[in-house]
């Protein structure tokens, strides 16, 4: 790829292996989630997800999704138990969907996809930095969580109400005073397994936790995330949809699975 990397024909996750040949790794992400083939593990801890809303910084269209920045130089946002042991902070949480409700999900589940899913991207505090963490096969824990067409959630609207202001890439705005942990569903039952980083650079540096139960979106709403644009401002307009990767080979992980 002579240029950057994108989702369109010519730079998308196809062509990704091109610049960034750990692609083809052995525990990239994502993957399609089988939950019969998934081992139930009674080691597993409780996730335990404690955020400070007044962490949020700032909303950003960077060109890929948009993502919510989070304050990162205390344990005042983090998580903890779940698979991972340590303490890992809240870096940022983004979203990727599709151009119709049929696909977005970077995760499926029995191959099925879903209209959008959200990242809530943590590393880990036995690193100095995010950066550091991104290149250590411990560095990153990421849950995802699935967004389900149905009621509008009413949790999405300060997210929504936002758009306006990074409708083009490289746009940010104020973003402030926001929990995440009230986009998270009612049960924390969660699939885990090793992987990667789902956009370039794809490093294999990712405890994937994902969340068994989807949370809500309405049709309006996720019409909404698809009125955002990859371009920049003054650029041939080209809309923010099918921002995801597809699933990647198992290469022979367990998938364990923190409910029964
Ligand atoms: O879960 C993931 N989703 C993404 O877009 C990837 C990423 C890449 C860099 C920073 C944060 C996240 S990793
Ligand atoms: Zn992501």
């Amino acid at each position: 790829m002579s240029h950057g990397w994108g989702y369109g024909a010519n730079n998308g996750p196809e062509k990704w292996g091109e610049d960034f040949p750990v692609a083809n790794g052995p525990r990239q992400s994502p993957i399609n989630i089988v939950p019969k083939e998934a081992q139930y593990d009674s080691t597993l801890k409780s996730l335990k997800l404690k955020y400070d809303p007044s962490n949020a910084n700032g909303i950003l269209n960077n060109g890929h999704s948009f993502q919510v920045d989070y304050e990162d130089d205390a344990n005042s946002s983090i998580l903890t138990g779940g698979p991972i042991s340590g303490t890992y902070r809240l870096k940022q949480f983004h979203f990727h969907w599709g151009a119709s409700n049929d696909r977005g999900s970077e995760h499926t589940v029995n191959g099925i996809k879903f209209p959008c899913e959200l990242h809530l991207v943590h590393w880990n505090t036995k690193y100095p930095s995010f950066g550091e963490a991104a290149s250590q096969p411990d560095g990153l824990a990421v849950v995802g969580v699935f967004l389900k067409i149905g009621a509008a959630n009413p949790r999405l609207q300060k997210v929504l109400d936002a758009f306006d202001s990074i409708m083009t890439k490289g746009k940010q705005t104020v973003f402030a005073n926001f929990d995440p942990k009230t986009l998270l569903p009612g049960s924390l039952d969660f699939w885990t397994y090793d992987g990667s980083l789902t956009t370039p650079p794809l490093l294999e540096s990712v405890s994937w936790i994902v969340l068994k139960e989807p949370i809500s979106v309405s049709p309006v709403q996720m019409a909404r995330f698809r009125g955002l644009f990859f371009t920049g401002e003054g650029e041939a307009p080209c809309c923010m949809v099918d921002n995801y990767r597809p699933p990647q080979p198992l290469k022979g992980r367990q998938v364990r699975a923190s409910f029964k």
